[in-house]
């Protein structure tokens, strides 16, 4: 008996304890933690669809296939960017039981201890320092032996891992073999490129095996491992998927206090509301988040006002300070069929490595091409600090991210490569999320900031550099033939800054726009315990609330988010 409804009429009741809007990455941990207590009647509205028997989130190799395909996509773009000489770019937001954790590309990376730290000096609360979180990774994290359960040793730190949490992690689980030349680099060119056992530790630095949620050669989403069948039959929890949350109501009191959800359902016109006796958890993410709430009479009040939307609170943070890791790609033809590229290029190969992931979960399909990842940081004392800022939030944390790739990166292009995405770790630039229509229907204005600041731009650059770098190790000799992108003729760095502003893009990690601060700071939208900032009723628990992205790929932090603020829920009503 799955409690997963297919229409309003067949909900067991309008009345619930905790409504959580978006059963997405955070989501579908805060709907399954809180239903851990059998007394607390939840309810999940999820504007999505089912991720049950989607073999394009299922299988790890699939995920582009599913990325261009619109039905489990919001279909967004970005407004024009000015970073990106005006071009505005699809921006990706999952539509999905799960959220993006059901169609990200699975990177594991937790981010640096700096990160977390800075987390806690910004909230004024220790407990979102790396020390008070890392519990919440362990928690959250079911190490896991990699499809083709090779000889891991060397290639992980055990100690910073746990095999007994839900989310399944594990090394990649087919060894393309350019990964050995990135191991071998490691050590010819050992003072660029360190070896670090494990990124994972607080200490990123260096060049190391990628860990991916994958478990047992399938993509482990939200959705797969929190809200399993058993969990889904917990007679507590009720899920409502395709019902879209245009506001949140409010009822009549002295304090602002929130508990009503509006919602339609299957694109119907009709307009259903359900209330919280508790609370509203908002894990629409950071897009859905600040357009729920706007719609709601949350936000800026002259940007409400100009809508015609009533007003209710003015919270001007909400949708601001939101940031990503733009990125850029180097590419490489190389002397060898053995990419990723021959599975878009030999149907063979594919319907082979496609059936056999079928009969055994093993092979080709269990993993992108990306072996191994690395950050770095620009040099001590350069120049560019002198103009700017350092936004990394400390010495061991990166300002690039190097993506090492058999074959092109996240795309097709006929012929064997290597290729290295690289991406800003520690943007300087912001964008926003603000209304576009006083029409819950309409999709907000996304600026995502990409390459806003100079300073972003001048990391690109030099994460450019680094990756031609990288292939003078002897050991590319001879399987380097020729640099694709960026082009040759591209000599002096304003021609390369002209590239990168023509040709970068979104890494999909969007977070900020409803940031934590400290409790008595005049800025921020929810304070240290999750909480929205001047109303009652209502707790943020998704990556909106992240006062700075860390030094990451987003869904680990989001993980672990979503654990912690499970457990503030739970004391609170406790
Ligand atoms: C293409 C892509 C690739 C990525 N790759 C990686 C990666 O490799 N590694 C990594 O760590 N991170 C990656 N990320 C980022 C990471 O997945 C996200 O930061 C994280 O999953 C966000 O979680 P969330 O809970 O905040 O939001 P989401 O997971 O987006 O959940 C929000 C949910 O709310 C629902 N929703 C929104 N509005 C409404 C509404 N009005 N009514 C009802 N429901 C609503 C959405 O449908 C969605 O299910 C990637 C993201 C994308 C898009």
């Amino acid at each position: 008996q799955s409690k997963i409804y297919g229409s309003v009429a067949d909900l067991p009741g309008l009345t619930y304890d905790f409504i959580v809007v978006g059963g997405g990455t955070a989501g579908s941990v805060v709907a399954s933690r809180l239903s851990e207590n059998p007394a607390w009647s939840v309810l999940i509205l999820e504007a999505g669809v089912t991720n049950e028997g989607v073999v394009l989130s299922e299988a790890p190799v699939l995920v582009n296939q599913m990325l261009s395909h619109p039905i489990w996509s919001w279909n967004y773009s970005t407004t024009p960017q000015p970073g990106l000489n005006g071009r505005a770019v699809s921006y990706q937001r999952a539509h999905i039981l799960g959220g993006c954790s059901a169609h990200n590309g699975m990177f594991y990376t937790r981010g640096s201890a700096d990160d977390f730290d800075r987390y806690a000096e910004l909230t004024g609360d220790s407990g979102w320092s790396w020390d008070s979180i890392f519990p919440y990774f362990l928690k959250n994290e079911r190490w896991t032996a990699p499809a083709d359960h090779h000889d891991t040793r060397g290639q992980y730190n055990p100690r910073v891992h746990s095999s007994t949490g839900k989310t399944g992690v594990s090394l990649p689980g087919y060894r393309w073999p350019v990964g050995s030349r990135v191991m071998q680099t490691t050590k010819e060119l050992s003072d660029d490129f360190p070896f670090n056992l494990d990124y994972n530790s607080g200490n990123p630095l260096g060049v190391g095996w990628l860990q991916y949620t994958i478990g047992g050669g399938e993509r482990s989403s939200a959705a797969t491992s929190y809200l399993t069948s058993d969990v889904q039959q917990r007679p507590n929890l009720h899920i409502l998927l395709t019902a879209r949350v245009f506001s949140l109501l409010s009822n009549k009191s002295n304090r602002l206090s929130f508990n009503g959800v509006q919602f339609s359902h299957n694109g119907s016109p009709e307009l259903f509301t359900v209330s919280a006796k508790k609370e509203i958890v908002l894990s629409a993410g950071t897009i859905g988040t600040p357009h729920v709430l706007m719609h709601s009479g949350v936000g800026n009040k002259a940007d409400l006002e100009g809508l015609g939307i009533p007003v209710l609170l003015d919270l001007p943070s909400l949708g601001q300070n939101v940031s990503d890791h733009a990125a850029a790609t180097t590419t490489w033809s190389v002397n060898s069929t053995d990419t990723q590229d021959e599975l878009g290029q030999n149907m063979t190969f594919f319907n082979e490595a496609f059936a056999e992931w079928n009969s055994t979960k093993t092979g080709p399909f269990t993993t992108l091409g990306i072996t191994h990842v690395g950050w770095a940081r620009l040099k001590e004392g350069d120049e560019i600090f002198k103009q700017f800022e350092d936004p990394a939030a400390g010495p061991r944390t990166p300002h690039i991210e190097l993506k090492f790739t058999s074959g092109t990166f996240g795309g097709s292009r006929v012929g064997h490569y290597f290729s290295i995405n690289v991406a800003v770790a520690s943007p300087l630039s912001r964008g926003s999320i603000k209304l576009n229509s006083s029409n819950p229907l309409d999709p907000p204005l996304i600026d995502a900031g990409l390459l806003q600041s100079d300073f972003d731009v001048f990391v690109i650059q030099e994460a450019i550099k680094m990756a031609q770098k990288f292939v003078t190790a002897p050991v590319w000799k001879g399987y380097i033939l020729e640099q694709i992108t960026p082009p040759t003729n591209i000599t002096t760095d304003s021609a390369l800054r002209d590239f990168i502003r023509s040709t970068a893009g979104t890494s999909s990690h969007l977070a900020g726009s409803a940031g934590m601060s400290a409790r008595n700071a005049g800025y921020g939208v929810v304070d240290p315990d999750l909480l929205l900032k001047g109303a009652v009723g209502v707790r943020i628990v998704d990556a909106s609330v992240l006062p700075r992205i860390p030094s990451a790929h987003t869904q680990a932090a989001t993980y672990v988010i979503a654990e912690r603020g499970s457990d503030l829920i739970k004391q609170a009503w406790s």
